[in-house]
């Protein structure tokens, strides 16, 4: 029997891209801004400068785009809305223009056999809301279910398969607790209420999916397995605060009901009571939950903010330019321990993939095409997806796998600096050139996995 690895019938084989990362043009056509627009132009921000005004300018680009992604063979596609562009005060009025290109693009990849999954939120909050104190604001878990309630009641039944937040935790580490994202807030206290708030959020627009959906609605984590760096208790310990902080704080109150002890241990006074109707309304029955996988972390007790921990660089890692260790046999032990911790559950790789450094221009091979070689990408994507092999022999459900990205993109605070696509983007030109793993994954995908 040959041993090629066999995925389950139905395994959708897609890519990942968002809003502010490829669209460019911001504000055109009504739209509002989001904190992202206006962090990327405050000085000091980003890298280089670099702003989301351009990016891959997908917003005029997205019919070309949407053929690439059909000659590719991709069978699904991850995309996020930008609020703003729907409601540019963030909530009351609507703007059509901006559904209308929702709208398009969703016909689009229907028109080429591609499924839409629609990430509601994925981390450019309308500004306006900002200003009304955005996720440090109780009412936002309304303003976000009205805004759900939008676009479910527009492209429901043309999309069916939703989710709601991308990665509650990078917007509130980021955004809140260490001020590297926007809103760019640095405060142990804000933080948990930030979070507290996006899981209400969370509940309250997969609650009003119910009444107006009839498919699939779940939520998108970026979460880490944790190794301690030795066996001292101190590094236990360390562990278990890094995992309750990064793995549990989101898929615990989501699934579970409550968060994990560890939280109030390291926020100590800055970690409110929340009343018991917030767990109900936090702990809606989903249809799956995305995974989004990187890396992992060997961690030891250190002095850190808020965690006490560092991570510990490992000598004969290899890493990626993003300085994250290659380490696939993270993700299935990660698999293993969402079953086990939360059930069967299915599962969507919603994110994977590694910036390893591509040139600014493709070359031009000997047959006079362009031509981007990117082998340590594709030893990355074949290794990651023999580990999501193993553990779908092992028993998790995992019913797809989204690659980050569909294309070279604005890597928010690092500008354009990290290139995750698996489709270059000259910036200068905006020419489209499919990597050698563009043209790998097509044949995984034309091979359904027996041939990575
Ligand atoms: C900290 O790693 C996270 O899991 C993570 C990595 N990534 C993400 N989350 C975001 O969802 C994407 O927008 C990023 O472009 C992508 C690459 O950085």
């Amino acid at each position: 029997m040959s041993d090629a690895p066999v995925f389950p019938e139905g395994f959708l084989w897609g890519a990942a891209t968002a809003a502010h990362q490829i669209e460019g043009s911001p504000l055109a056509d009504g739209a509002g801004p989001s904190i992202w627009t206006r962090f990327a132009h405050t000085p000091g921000m980003m890298l280089n400068g670099d702003t989301g005004d351009v990016a891959c300018d997908h917003y005029n680009r997205w019919k070309g785009d949407v053929k690439l992604m059909r000659e590719l063979g991709l069978q699904a596609y991850r995309f996020s809305v930008s609020w703003s562009r729907i409601l540019p005060e963030g909530k009351g009025r609507v703007n059509q223009k901006g559904l209308d290109f929702y709208s398009r693009l969703v016909d689009e990849l229907l028109a080429n056999d591609i499924e839409p999954l629609l990430t509601l939120y994925h981390w450019d909050l309308p500004a306006a809301l900002d200003d009304r104190g955005g996720w440090l604001n109780p009412d936002i878990a309304d303003w976000f279910a009205d805004y759900g309630r939008v676009l479910y009641r527009a492209l429901d039944g043309r999309v069916k398969k939703w989710v709601t937040l991308n990665e509650p935790w990078v917007v509130t580490d980021g955004g809140y607790l260490h001020g590297a994202l926007a809103p760019g807030h640095r405060s142990r206290f804000e933080a948990p209420i930030a979070s507290h708030h996006l899981m209400r959020a969370h509940g309250a627009a997969v609650k009003a999916y119910r009444e107006i959906g009839k498919h699939e609605i779940g939520l998108v984590v970026n979460i880490e397995p944790k190794y301690p760096a030795s066996d001292s208790a101190e590094d236990a310990a360390a562990v278990r605060r890094a995992h309750a902080y990064m793995n549990e704080q989101y898929l615990h109150p989501a699934l579970l009901g409550h968060y994990p002890p560890e939280l109030k241990e390291i926020f100590g006074e800055a970690w409110p009571e929340w009343p018991a109707e917030d767990y109900e309304l936090i702990k809606q029955p989903l249809d799956f939950v995305g995974i989004n996988y990187y890396t992992r972390s060997v961690t030891k007790a250190a002095t850190s903010y808020p965690l006490n921990t560092g991570v510990v660089k490992q000598p004969l890692g290899t890493y990626t330019e993003t300085g994250w260790e290659v380490f696939p046999q993270g993700l299935t032990d990660l698999l293993l321990w969402f079953k086990q911790t939360y059930g069967d559950l299915p599962v969507y790789i919603t994110e994977n993939g590694a910036a390893f450094f591509d040139p600014p221009a493709a070359s031009v091979d000997e047959n006079g095409n362009r031509r981007v070689r990117d082998p340590l990408r594709m030893d990355y994507l074949r290794k990651h997806l023999g580990a999501i092999h193993d553990a779908i022999r092992a028993g998790v459900d995992i019913r797809g796998y989204m690659l980050w990205s569909l294309l070279d993109n604005l890597e928010w605070s690092l500008g354009y600096s990290k290139r995750f696509g698996m489709v270059h983007v000259n910036y200068v030109t905006q020419e489209r050139t499919p990597k050698d793993s563009a043209r790998w994954y097509s044949e995984v995908i034309r091979t359904h996995g027996r041939k990575l």
